[in-house]
């Protein structure tokens, strides 16, 4: 038996912290929503009781440190399944990159399992499942948009947003989330309008949504990486309707309704930044 299974990037509409939390993580407050940049993962079932990591992508690693292996694992060890399972990553969203790839991987595994095994897991039950992996695989599983609350593990999903381009590019850093939310100083925030985001998106008003972005751990790495605040004021420059860091970054997106502006936008990057994407806004649900 095998299957694929497609694990889509996510994009921060907004991020904000409402205070740090005693277990070290910080109390989070975010939409979220998926773009057309997504990894193929593809599951062959084997008889043998083994799990298997295969990705051409050098920076993804092979064994349980992959997100993806942790989550075969955790499905394998709830449900006693005694089948093995071969994981093929086609990597096409960039590594390190505030864009959720290894959580939409592990997300994706969840899911393609549930269906390759018959387990008929409900959709909360894997967002529950998944929180144990990281904070951001709740959201992935849905693979829609939604607000998401607690450390990122609380999912309300929301209508898609008004559909547009989105530009993409990722600098040549890896930025560790753990570090942005340790430099984060809590007292000092300007938080973004969430409320004002959620009554954007169920409106469907475009011009609202773009104004209502905003993501407090922006400052923090474009204080510690000024590429990344180049590539901002660059990708504003040429005329985006939106500009923002999505997650802990580094990659920056822009938002445009006019297919012509975003190409504007991708050729004003170039000598700033090697890894631009220019892709649609999916925003709706991968699963049942
Ligand atoms: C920045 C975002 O990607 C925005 O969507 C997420 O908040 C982070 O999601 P993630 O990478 O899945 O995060 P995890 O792997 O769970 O945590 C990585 C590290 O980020 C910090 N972290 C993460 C989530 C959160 N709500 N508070 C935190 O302080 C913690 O130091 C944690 O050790
Ligand atoms: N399936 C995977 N794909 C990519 N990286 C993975 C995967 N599994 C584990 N990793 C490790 O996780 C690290 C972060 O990679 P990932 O692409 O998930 O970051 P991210 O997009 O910044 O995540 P987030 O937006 O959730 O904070 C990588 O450096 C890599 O070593």
């Amino acid at each position: 038996m095998f299957l694929l299974e497609k694990a889509p990037a996510k994009i921060n509409l907004t991020l904000d912290v409402l205070h740090k939390r005693p277990d070290h993580y910080h109390e989070v407050e975010m939409v979220m929503t998926t773009i057309d940049l997504a990894d193929r993962i593809e599951l062959i079932e084997l008889q043998e009781d083994i799990i298997e990591i295969r990705s051409e992508n050098r920076f993804v690693p092979n064994d349980e440190r992959n997100l993806a292996y942790r989550a075969a694992k955790l499905i394998k060890d709830r449900y006693h399944i005694k089948h093995g399972v071969r994981i093929y990553i086609d990597k096409q969203i960039p590594v390190a990159a505030g864009l959720a790839g290894g959580s939409s991987d592990a997300a994706a595994v969840l899911r393609g399992l549930n269906r390759l095994w018959s387990l008929h897991i409900s959709v909360k039950e894997l967002a529950a499942l998944g929180s144990q992996i990281g904070s951001d695989v709740s959201f992935c599983v849905y693979g829609s948009t939604a607000i998401a609350r607690g450390r990122g593990e609380h999912i309300t999903e929301l209508p898609a947003p008004p559909s547009c381009w989105v530009v993409l590019a990722k600098p040549e850093i890896g930025v560790s989330t753990q570090s942005i939310y340790q430099n984060l100083q809590p007292n000092r925030l300007i938080h973004p309008d969430t409320a004002g985001m959620i009554n954007a998106i169920k409106d469907g008003n475009y011009i609202d949504v773009c104004k209502k972005t905003g993501n407090v751990l922006e400052s923090v790495t474009l204080s510690l990486y000024p590429e990344v605040k180049q590539i901002k004021a660059q990708m504003e420059k040429s005329g985006a309707d939106a500009v923002l860091m999505s997650g802990s970054g580094p990659t920056v997106f822009a938002l445009v309704q006019q297919e012509n502006r975003a190409y504007r936008i991708y050729n004003g990057l170039r000598g700033f930044c090697n890894e631009v994407y220019v892709v649609r806004m999916l925003g709706s649900s991968y699963v049942g």
